[in-house]
């Protein structure tokens, strides 16, 4: 895939720098460097662009609408990216490649402890360690909520259904306390349930610990997106993730639409 892509003005951008990309030509209300997509769709979380001659890149690495001032004017479909190598910026639109090299991972910690500071989150980021050192993975993004499902909710739906992400792990909230609502809330989103890839997680745990029956954990598809639900403490997800980890790549080609023969993998 293509875009016909410009940057608003000529300039030097540095490695790690983030700009807004913006699709419906200039917005108006926007005075600051940014890119603009000139024809082509708005490329998804992760993805990166490179121009004709390879000296430029930047990867998609969250998408939002901007606002108009003005009333009359429809808000843009807009995207953050993140300058991936130095390069000079130019107002030229050319034709930039569009590819994504491995999966845009997002973890979510519910955790009322964590977001208030009081303990320090560490299943989150064991998650992106487990699945970076299984699958290949583009993006990661890491989210840490209070156990509240309004909040999950939209979190869960904005990143399955906007943001486009392949994989949606959260981790807490599963079990019978007062203020676990992880697993309802999940089910008030999915399209599809796994109840394989729970009982994969529960057989799995089942033989660590005893206490395993307490997790309620979820696992569905929501757009193109996999929502996986893990227990809290950092074992658990290291245990439970590690049931699920080797079937993940065939569940998401399967998910985005691969025709393939399962024989040939299965
Ligand atoms: N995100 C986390 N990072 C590190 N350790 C955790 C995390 N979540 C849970 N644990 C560990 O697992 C144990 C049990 O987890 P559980 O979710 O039941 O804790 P909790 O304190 O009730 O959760 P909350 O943070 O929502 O109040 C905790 O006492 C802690 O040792
Ligand atoms: N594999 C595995 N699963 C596990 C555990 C564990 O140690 N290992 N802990 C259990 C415990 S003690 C609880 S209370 C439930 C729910 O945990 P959560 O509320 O943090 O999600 O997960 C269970 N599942």
């Amino acid at each position: 895939m293509n875009v016909i892509l410009r940057s608003s003005r000529e300039e030097a951008v540095v490695r790690d720098q983030r700009l807004p990309l913006f699709t419906s030509g200039s917005p108006k209300s926007f005075a600051g460097p940014c890119f603009i997509i000139d024809q082509g769709a708005m490329p998804t979380v992760g993805s990166v662009l490179t121009s004709p001659d390879d000296a430029a890149s930047v990867q998609v690495v969250s998408k939002f609408y901007w606002a108009e001032d003005s009333e009359d004017l429809p808000s843009i479909e807009s995207c953050w990216v993140r300058i991936l190598k130095d390069f000079h910026a130019d107002s030229l639109a050319l034709p930039w490649t569009v590819a994504k090299q491995g999966y845009a991972l997002a973890w979510v910690t519910l955790s009322d402890k964590g977001y208030v500071g009081a303990r320090e989150d560490q299943a989150g980021p064991l998650i992106a360690e487990l699945v970076g050192g299984d699958l290949s993975v583009a993006l990661v993004q890491g989210y840490l909520i209070p156990d509240d499902p309004r909040r999950l909710r939209s979190l869960l739906v904005g990143l399955a259904l906007e943001q486009q992400f392949d994989l949606v792990l959260t981790t807490g909230g599963t079990g019978v306390g007062p203020r676990d609502i992880t697993p309802e809330t999940t089910l008030s989103v999915i399209e599809k349930r796994l109840p394989g890839m729970e009982t994969a997680m529960l057989q799995t745990a089942l033989l660590k610990t005893a206490h395993a029956v307490i997790s309620r954990a979820v696992v569905g598809t929501l757009g193109q997106s996999l929502i996986i639900n893990l227990p809290g403490s950092p074992k658990a997800v290291r245990e439970n993730l590690g049931a699920l980890l080797p079937a993940l790549r065939h569940t998401l080609a399967k998910l985005q639409g691969d025709q393939s023969d399962c024989a040939q993998v299965c």
